[in-house]
């Protein structure tokens, strides 16, 4: 196999080398590395810069970039797991260069997460982390990260297949990034529930063609009713842009929609607590600039909307406002603080770029972009 040496952090390693003329250069090589991920690993290097728990083990591993590096920059002890020999005499060579303290495996995910618990655990699958919440909600002691990159049936674009994997029902609706994100959430959730165990979720967020999730973990039934009581559905009008958010319930009821008077459909089960434990996000913001991370700039852009986002479970999308209303999409600063001076804090969100999350009702909204059209004679 001919490699080619990568650096991300302060970390290189050996990676084997890809065909860069085709549309998907990871997909070419017989062990998988994605340069665009690379802000998903810098991210949870900087967590763990800060939260620095006992143990780390990197379930899927691939070239083990993502081991290689929280053992190499946060000296956090990793363990590096792979089902794929190829992939595990990759990691092996890596870690034999780079030292630190690193366990090398090369097992099935899930039967290692049955014999032997972590204090964090980092699920990196192709596609759904959904066949492996289980045994992972029983193994983490404390710490849960967690990628999904089937966007499609996350956010209801392939709906049965999003309904199979998350027991959960998704919508394609403007605001879709965050109700992929939130179905994740709302399945590792649940999967920790019927442990008995809880979850707080420390940072979170959508990006590009992925979801992520670190969340801490709670063992007592407590916490794990608290959890539950963060499970809810986001009850969507079908013929306007109305929604409304039903937390605490397993059961949607049903809503009649103010506007139009059609009866709302339900978005979930799915996540309706906090994305963000906001004073470890003000200290990663803290800690960035001492950190040597590729992909700082674009972090420190997102950790700044992440600590900026309330906590509603949806957002509007302003451009298909107008477009409904038949008019012109205002300007985004103008109407984040026109309607923040009404009272109704508003900011951009991190989910779209024409995406504001505001507490201001949706004919609020409309009133406003009515308005500043009108004086404009548009
Ligand atoms: C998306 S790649 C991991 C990428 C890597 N974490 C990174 O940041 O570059 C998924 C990896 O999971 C491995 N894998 C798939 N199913 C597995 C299983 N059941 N147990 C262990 N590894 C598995 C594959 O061999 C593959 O290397
Ligand atoms: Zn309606």
């Amino acid at each position: 196999m001919e490699y080619r040496q990568i650096t991300e952090g302060s970390t290189t390693f050996a990676a084997p080398v890809q065909d860069q003329n085709t549309a998907f250069p990871p997909g070419t090589a017989p062990v998988f590395y994605n340069t665009r991920m690379e802000l998903n690993r810098d991210m949870t290097v900087l967590l763990l810069s800060c939260i620095s728990p006992e143990n780390y083990l990197d379930a899927m591993a691939a070239t083990g970039v993502r081991g290689l590096r929280i053992a190499h920059e946060t000296g956090t002890p990793a363990i590096i797991n792979d089902r794929d020999p190829l992939a595990v005499a990759i990691i092996e060579k890596n870690a034999k260069t780079i030292g630190g303290n690193i366990r090398v495996t090369c097992d099935d995910a899930n039967r290692l997460m049955c014999t032997e618990r972590f204090d964090a655990i980092d699920l990196d699958p192709f596609g759904t982390p959904a066949p492996f919440l289980d045994a992972a909600s029983r193994a983490a002691k404390r710490y849960l990260f967690v990628t999904a990159t089937d966007t499609a049936p996350l956010c209801g674009a392939h709906l049965k297949a999003g309904m199979r994997r998350y027991f959960a029902t998704p919508k394609n609706t403007e605001y879709h990034a965050e109700i992929g994100l939130r179905i994740m959430m709302g399945t590792i959730a649940k999967e920790l529930i019927k442990y008995d165990r809880g979850m707080e979720p420390i940072l979170s967020f959508a990006k590009n063609h992925y979801f992520r999730s670190h969340v801490r973990i709670l063992g007592r039934v407590t916490a794990a009713e608290t959890t539950m009581n963060h499970i809810g559905f986001v009850m969507q009008c079908p013929k306007c842009l109305y929604r409304t958010e039903q937390k605490g319930s397993l059961l949607p009821q049903t809503h009649i929609c103010p506007y139009c008077g059609a009866e709302t459909e339900a978005i979930g089960p799915l996540w309706m607590g906090p994305l963000q434990d906001k004073p470890i996000i003000a200290s990663l913001l803290e800690k960035l600039p001492a950190m040597q991370l590729g992909t700082a700039k674009q972090m420190d852009k997102l950790l700044h909307q992440l600590l900026a986002e309330p906590e509603t479970c949806t957002f509007y999308d302003y451009h298909i406002i107008s477009r409904n209303l038949r008019v012109s999409p205002p300007p985004i600063d103008e109407m984040i603080t026109d309607l923040t001076n009404l009272g109704y804090p508003t900011v951009r969100t991190h989910f779209a770029v024409t995406g504001i999350k505001t507490t201001a009702p949706l004919h609020i909204i409309e009133e406003w972009i009515l308005s500043w059209n009108k004086e404009r004679n548009l």
